[in-house]
């Protein structure tokens, strides 16, 4: 008889990455990991993200068509999108939810797609569908979050997804329940956050939208009273200003590429001004990297180094000689984006983790104010 198997939906600006995924017990095996793309100028066509919604989910439904002998669907696990706070795990998808992120999201990205996608599919198919940590998971403590301004409090918004799969990848191999793991885990793609995790916990990050270190399209922290004048320059309108720090700043502001391969071809063909943006990201990775590990009181169990950029060798040896001192460094080159989504619906289907259901909030302690 047919196996059934888990799908995932992770939806980006102009893909939808689709995963296969056999449930092992409370594991997945991957049986296929597939990237549909989408014509840029058909998807700028839309009037937004959520006017995408029928056309991507015929683009998966063709897909998953195709596969010679059909498909049974276990359950449907989408990527969470910009949600308002929640608890690292599992969400079930209900209408709920679908609404809020069609409609009510935190900030405009096609991940908000991952939820109704899953839900249309499962919905077909009769089984579950679920999101896997959207990037709204908050776990930090009141102390994490007190800015120094109380019109301003800090706020979680990292890549929780791949870096909880980092983790727990990391306590397996170091035999420890993932609940116990103190660890940094530095998600190093487009955007960047580095993240403490104490006993499995995210209890701090830097945020991947606003105090991250620069990144291939992103300004990160920047001084507060520097950016106040450039608001008020009349240099930029607020969309402009917000697109030169977001999709349009860090390496790309100063090299004119959001592709650090280019950025290292740019080094080895003597470019100086590439050599010190590229030592200035990495710099500002490193110092991160140590204030988490600060964060663990300088214990950290192990250092994880994940996301694109840790494909590169230069960068991974570079920054393994700066912060080795603090634990053991370990790279998991690329994105678990799919594998986790998968591994989170087959946690939820062998029983060994609950799922929530919406509207969800973050279990911690409320502030004093
Ligand atoms: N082998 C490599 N060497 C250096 N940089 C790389 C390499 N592979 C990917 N990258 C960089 O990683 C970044 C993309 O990271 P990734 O995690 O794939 O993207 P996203 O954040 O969009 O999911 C890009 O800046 C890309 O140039
Ligand atoms: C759901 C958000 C997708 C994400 O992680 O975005 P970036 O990698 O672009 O920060």
């Amino acid at each position: 008889m047919q196996k059934s198997l888990i799908l995932t939906i992770n939806p980006g600006t102009t893909t939808t990455r689709i995963g296969l995924f056999l449930p092992e017990g409370a594991e997945v095996r991957a049986v296929l990991d597939e990237t549909i793309d989408h014509d840029e100028t058909v998807m700028a066509d839309f009037d937004g993200i959520a006017a995408q919604l029928p056309f991507r989910a015929q683009a998966v439904q063709d897909f998953l068509d195709a596969i010679p002998g059909g498909v049974r669907l276990a359950a449907v696990a989408g990527r969470g999108g910009m949600l308002s706070p929640v608890p690292a795990g599992v969400i079930v998808v209900d209408d709920g939810l679908v609404d809020f992120a069609l409609h009510r999201p935190v900030h405009h990205h096609a991940s908000n797609l991952g939820a109704p996608l899953a839900q249309r599919i499962a919905a077909a198919a009769g089984c579950p569908a679920f999101v896997v940590d959207p990037v709204s998971v908050d776990e930090l403590p009141p102390v994490a979050r007190v800015s120094g301004c109380p019109d301003i409090q800090r706020f979680s918004f990292v890549h929780a997804l791949n870096i909880r799969a980092c983790g727990r990848r990391l306590a397996t191999r170091l035999g420890k329940p993932f609940a116990e793991l103190d660890a940094v885990v530095a998600h190093m793609g487009a955007g960047i956050s580095v993240a403490a995790l104490r006993k499995g916990r995210i209890v701090d990050s830097t945020n991947r939208m606003e105090n991250s270190p620069f990144s291939p399209e992103r300004a990160g922290g920047l001084p507060p009273m520097a950016l106040i004048d450039l608001c008020y320059s009349g240099r930029f309108t607020k969309d402009a200003l917000k697109r030169r720090l977001y999709g349009q700043g860090g390496v790309h502001a100063y090299l004119g590429t959001k592709d650090m391969r280019r950025v290292e071809a740019m080094i080895k063909a003597g470019d100086a001004k590439a050599q010190l943006v590229w030592e200035a990201m990495v710099y500002q990775i490193g110092k991160a990297i140590g204030s988490m590990a600060a964060v663990l009181d300088f214990r950290p169990d192990g250092i994880v180094l994940t996301g694109g950029m840790a494909h590169s060798r230069r960068l991974t040896s570079v920054l393994t000689d700066r912060i080795g001192a603090f634990a053991p460094v370990t790279c998991y080159p690329g994105s678990h984006e799919s594998e986790a989504l998968g591994a989170g619906a087959a946690r939820v289907l062998a029983g060994v983790e609950k799922a929530r259901t919406w509207p969800v909030s973050p279990e911690v302690e409320p502030m004093p104010w």
